[in-house]
């Protein structure tokens, strides 16, 4: 059994030198990540009780970011004192990962390997980050179910992926891929989307209490991105707790 879908990783090597370019391909990645952060950040210390005006509120907290990518978000946790633990499928995002995080002085475990591989190694984790990955990954069933197997009871899975709605596609593939160009035509498959009910039940029935979900909603004419409690029509994030 194996979460990796080898045409999908191939699109990402071929991506991986890009990943700490803010206009690159992984521009939209660079724009919603004040927006994620600030949802993640909020997540953890409520449950964890950390204060967020402490300098490294996330200190002996150990999080998994599985499909870590170049580390956009495993960088800011390690900023936060938490221990890190990267891990994608694809050694390029590995290679770029681990060079940019030794510039930033950041101690950082990245790992070419995947979320499976560190359940028969018998890892555990307070927190697992599986962010924009479930759209890519074999069988995502299995892929939510492996990642509360990661989590220690009382942890936090949090995801974050596409819905699967008419909106979605007009600003992930004709908006994202067409017209703005910001990612490459063919980076993201419509159908594999995931909606949030679709998600809240693969949560539910691998074990994970729902916390909450919010739309992360881009606004063309701010240009900004804001979470929302009422939209989840094209970008969401939900947090389940593997129940103590
Ligand atoms: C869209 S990127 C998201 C990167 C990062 N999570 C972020 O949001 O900035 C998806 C990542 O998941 C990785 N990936 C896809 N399938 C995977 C699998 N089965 N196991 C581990 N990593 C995988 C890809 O190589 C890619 O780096
Ligand atoms: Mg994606």
């Amino acid at each position: 059994m194996t979460s990796i879908d080898p045409a999908e990783i191939a699109k990402f090597e071929a991506m991986a030198a890009e990943w700490w370019d803010p206009k690159g391909k992984f521009k939209p990645l660079h724009m919603m990540n004040p927006v994620r952060l600030d949802y993640i950040d909020t997540q953890i210390a409520a449950e964890f009780g950390r204060d967020r005006r402490n300098l490294r509120p996330f200190e002996d907290l150990r999080i998994l970011d599985i499909g870590c990518g170049g580390g956009l978000v495993s960088e800011p946790m390690a900023r936060l004192g938490a221990t890190v633990v990267g891990a994608d499928a694809a050694e390029g995002n590995i290679a770029i990962a681990t060079l940019h995080a030794q510039q930033q002085g950041l101690d950082i475990d990245y790992r070419a390997t995947t979320a499976e591989a560190l359940v028969d190694a018998g890892e555990r984790f307070d927190v697992v980050l599986a962010l924009e990955i479930v759209e890519h990954v074999a069988d995502p069933a299995e892929f939510i179910a492996t990642c509360r197997n990661l989590v220690r009871p009382g942890g936090l899975v949090i995801a974050s992926t596409l819905n699967r709605t008419a909106k979605s596609f007009g600003a992930a593939i004709i908006g994202a891929e067409w017209v703005m160009r910001w990612l490459p035509k063919g980076t993201h498959e419509w159908n594999r989307f995931i909606t949030p009910d679709e998600l809240s039940g693969m949560a539910s029935a691998a074990g994970l209490d729902v916390v909450d979900r919010y739309g992360m909603v881009f606004n063309p004419l701010t240009w900004d991105w804001s979470l929302s409690h009422r939209d989840l029509s094209v970008n969401y994030i939900m947090t389940g707790r593997h129940p103590a």
